[in-house]
């Protein structure tokens, strides 16, 4: 990783915040480089899982109420593992330290004191100090970063830890502009905050960090996911029951579908995350989707894959990182926020043709029973009314006996206020179910810049290159003149300014030598180079050089011709050999 993270300072990709106040750990600004290499990335996932997926966009605040955390969990459940070093007093992810020395996989599933326990027993030094960690306390730590919402401290808000909320929480205004058809879906890129204990790897673990999430909407009792556009995606999987030493599973999401292997939804996302990750230049022989394990599962989630990347150096043991999550969630966060927030949560969903259905209904009340009834009229009601609804027989006779804890009670049935009809549905009230594909764009980011950090050897000698994809490299192309003298500085400027023109992200280099304003541009993975060189100026019709970064190939290209070239290699229409 050192390596990378030296060139991303180095180069403008990314570097640790407010360094003039010695820095920050867990934020990170992103360099000229880096900023425009992120956007693009966003850029390709909302043309993917936005655009083409027929999706809506929001944009919700990054500071929301307390209430909403209650609701979804977060207050009580967000927390991570916090044991503190007596003698340095550095934090640090007490589940990770066990994980790192021992089999243990997920020993964030243990409770707090069994991990104190592992800690004594490993004999676990601090990996700040190393001072032993033994005796120290395991704390549940919440993530979360509280604010206070106006003057005082009138109304406690928190910076969200994931987008996600912004969308649950404006679903009762969402299905009204989804017409209330299920499914839809509601992507959302954005900020995320957490207070990791121990943040570290550059941009894979951040306090700050930016999400691109979907939610998708969906009728539990409705159709399949029809997968067919995205059948063909070859896939490998690494199924829950092969971890940790098992084998990989190369499939398509069509087989993966018909055999069972993963959520037909998810599935389907794992076909459009594929596709996008092709587009933005993941290596694929170091990239899988490791299936979570039943414990790892958040309790409501039926199946849920991590997109994972291998983002070692070369010749170095594999390293790898989550990237993004895809899950089929239930009706988990709907019905949460239907229970706690004051609108509906549900939609209404038109049935083909009406549907006639019977109704038994009871008063839901019956305060009305006397003290012979031992104060349980309230319960004594819920059990009729749920009696009632499976076996209308048994208000037929005078009486009717119901069990409430334990407690065999005998009720008049003309005080049950008992009703029966038959009734016509035209449709019914349903919390849709969620499928959620969660990315991390800085983790995406950092895998692709990964994947494409390479060292070669060149006719110049040896060079570090960013083999980036011509999609989401910062610079589409360099222009250069070979000297500034005779005419070539302002004849390039002309020629930036006409590409600048076109749409294209043109840098303009003059100084040092060709060989190394060539290798900069290397270094920062522009994909093309352009110099105008004695024989542009003084030949008619006008043509430059164009260099390939990847194979370091040059041609001469009619000047008039260049927009219309590159934007060809850009769109993979023509390759450099062809030219
Ligand atoms: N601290 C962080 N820094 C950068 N990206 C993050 C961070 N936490 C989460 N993400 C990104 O958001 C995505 C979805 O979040 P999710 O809640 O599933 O992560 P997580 O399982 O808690 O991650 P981890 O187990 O690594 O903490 C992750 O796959 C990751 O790409």
């Amino acid at each position: 990783m050192t390596d990378l993270v030296e060139l991303a300072k180095r180069r403008g990709f990314f570097f640790q915040s407010s360094e003039a106040y010695g820095g920050v750990s867990g934020f990170y600004t992103y360099g000229p480089q880096g900023a425009s290499l992120k956007e693009r990335v966003e850029e390709t996932w909302r043309e993917r899982f936005a655009l083409a997926e027929g999706h809506m966009q929001i944009d919700a605040p990054t500071v929301m109420p307390e209430p909403v955390f209650e609701a979804s969990g977060h207050l009580d459940g967000f927390d991570d593992m916090l044991v503190e070093c007596a003698e340095c007093g550095e934090s640090h992810r007490a589940d990770h330290l066990i994980e790192g020395a021992t089999d243990i996989e997920e020993a964030e599933s243990l409770p707090t004191d069994e991990v104190a326990s592992l800690l004594d027993a490993h004999d676990i030094d601090c990996p700040s100090c190393g001072a032993p960690l033994a005796g120290q306390p395991v704390d549940e730590f919440n993530l979360m970063f509280e604010t206070n919402i106006g003057p005082g401290t009138s109304q406690t808000g928190y910076l969200r830890p994931e987008t996600a909320q912004g969308i649950f929480v404006e679903f009762p205004r969402l299905k009204e502009y989804a017409r209330g058809q299920l499914p839809f879906g509601v992507t959302q890129v954005g900020k995320s905050y957490r207070n990791e204990i121990s943040p570290r790897n550059a941009l894979v673990r951040t306090r700050e960090f930016t999400q691109a999430e979907l939610e998708l909407f969906v009728d539990p009792d409705g159709d399949e996911p029809d997968v067919s556009s995205v059948a063909d995606v070859e896939v490998t999987l690494y199924p829950a029951e092969n971890q940790p030493e098992g084998d990989y599973v190369e499939t398509t999401v069509g087989e993966a579908v018909a055999e069972g292997v993963v959520d037909p939804w998810v599935a389907y996302y794992l076909g459009v995350a594929t596709e996008w990750y092709e587009t933005i230049g993941v290596d694929f022989e170091r990239f899988r989707y490791r299936q979570h394990q039943p414990g790892e599962r958040a309790h409501y989630a039926t199946d849920c894959w991590d997109a994972e990347a291998d983002v070692s150096a070369p010749d170095e043991a594999p390293e790898w990182i989550e990237i993004a999550g895809y899950a089929y969630r239930g009706d988990y966060d709907l019905s949460k926020h239907g229970e706690h927030g004051t609108e509906n949560f549900t939609v209404f969903t038109q049935y083909d043709e009406p549907k006639t259905v019977e109704r038994a209904s009871v008063d839901p009340d019956m305060s009305y029973l006397g003290p012979e009834f031992g104060g349980a009229a309230a319960e004594i009601a819920d059990a009729l009314a749920a009696l009632a609804e499976r076996d209308r027989a048994a208000f037929e006779g005078d009486e009717v006996t119901v069990d409430v804890d334990g407690e065999s009670y005998t009720v008049p049935t003309e005080k049950t206020g008992f009703e029966f009809a038959e009734e016509t549905e035209a449709g019914r009230h349903v919390t849709p179910h969620v499928v959620e594909p969660s990315i991390g764009i800085d983790r995406t980011v950092y895998t692709v810049l990964a994947h494409a950090h390479e060292e070669d050897e060149v006719d110049e000698g040896e060079r570090t290159v960013l083999r980036l994809d011509p999609s989401v490299a910062p610079t589409d192309v360099a222009v250069f003149p070979l000297m500034d003298k005779d005419g070539m500085g302002e004849r390039a400027h002309e020629i930036a300014t006409t590409l600048r023109g076109e749409g294209l992200d043109v840098t303009y280099d003059d100084s040092g030598n060709i060989g190394r304003r060539y290798r900069r541009q290397d270094e920062v993975g522009t994909p093309f180079c352009v110099t105008v060189d004695y024989e542009s100026v003084d030949e008619e019709p006008e043509t430059v050089t164009l260099r390939e970064r990847d194979s370091t190939d040059q041609v001469r290209v009619p000047s008039a011709d260049l927009a219309s070239v590159l934007a060809d290699l850009r769109a993979g229409e023509t390759t450099f050999d062809d030219l």
